[in-house]
């Protein structure tokens, strides 16, 4: 590694455990230096970009697929030009979408026309202690596939389970990796600096795994109220892994972030330009659940009201 070597952290981990809560923090930490951070969203729009681009202006986009299989070939050539700077960045961190294997990710990096210009510093993997044990099948395999990556775990939203919770989930996952409890993925920072621990023989999940989810945007032209949102987020069925956008709702000027994971949703103000009323909403649900049509219907119902 030459000393201009420009040092990569992947930030990975299943859908909505943490992952941008703690870029934001990153992003806003001088002593990384000269930084420049890569989103990938499953989802056609970047919501955890636009987020992001709320707190620094060196963030690059990957939406639209997922950043180990289908976007594969956008990382690298993004990752080749961002190598290519002046002044030099000195890190990149790169967030995975969350139904990516960061090992391949790994793989992409070690390529030769990237192996001169940058290294692999860390995989953290964000882990969401309410939900890792209620994966089932592949979700769960691929969620484990995550955590077996990471050189550095975070057991984040510890402040949603108990203390013998979070001990049974650490003796799931192993004594191999270091694995740190925290509560909105706050952690020393020095953590996030590390040196790769080596790792060999470890096998992808196999490529269409991001085939187990699907994805769509909805977009809204009205105020929603507040109170029957929340009600009907409250139902929400549990293939709904992932919802997240930008909402408008009644009797308020400024539109919110709506952040919904699991059976938790979450609202905080949006700050910035954005478009009267209107409603972007991205849906992450597990493919084939044919929930759709009638959840679009639901909320178009719900701007009427
Ligand atoms: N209660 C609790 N909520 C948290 C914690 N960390 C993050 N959250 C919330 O969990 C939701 C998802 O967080 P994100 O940081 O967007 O998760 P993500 O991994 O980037 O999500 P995707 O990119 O969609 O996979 C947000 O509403 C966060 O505020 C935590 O430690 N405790």
């Amino acid at each position: 590694m030459n000393n201009d070597s420009i040092a990569v952290t992947l930030v990975s981990g299943f859908l909505g455990a943490g992952k941008t809560t703690l870029l934001n923090r990153i992003a806003q930490q001088p002593q990384h230096g000269r930084m420049a951070v890569i989103v990938n969203d499953f989802g056609e729009l970047n919501i955890d970009a636009a987020i992001i681009a709320e707190v620094t202006d060196a963030v690059f986009s990957l939406q639209n697929g997922c950043i180990c299989c289908t976007v594969q070939e956008d990382l690298l050539a993004q990752l080749v030009s961002l190598s290519q700077l002046h002044p030099r960045l000195d890190r990149i961190v790169i967030e995975c979408s969350g139904v990516s294997d960061p090992q391949r990710i790994v793989q992409t990096l070690g390529y030769p026309q990237l192996k001169a210009h940058l290294h692999l510093d860390t995989v953290i993997t964000l882990v969401d202690a309410s939900g890792y044990s209620h994966l089932e099948g592949e979700f769960a395999r691929l969620s484990r596939a995550q955590v077996a990556c990471a050189d550095l775990v975070l057991l984040n939203k510890a402040d949603l389970v108990s203390a013998a919770e979070l001990q049974s989930l650490r003796a799931t996952i192993g004594a191999r990796t270091r694995v740190i409890s925290t509560v909105q993925a706050q952690i020393p920072d020095t953590l996030l600096l590390g040196e790769r621990s080596p790792r060999n023989g470890f096998t992808p999940v196999p490529a269409p795994h991001h085939e187990l989810f699907e994805s769509w945007t909805w977009q809204g032209t009205q105020a929603l109220p507040a109170k029957t949102l929340r009600d009907w987020l409250g139902q929400l069925p549990k293939d709904v892994f992932r919802l997240k956008g930008l909402v408008h709702l009644q009797g308020n000027e400024q539109p919110f972030w709506l952040q919904h994971v699991g059976n938790r949703s979450q609202f905080t103000l949006a700050s910035g330009e954005h478009a009267q009323n209107s409603a972007q909403l991205v849906f992450i649900a597990r493919r084939g659940s044919g929930l759709r049509a009638a959840l679009e219907a639901q909320l178009q119902e719900m701007q009427g009201l």
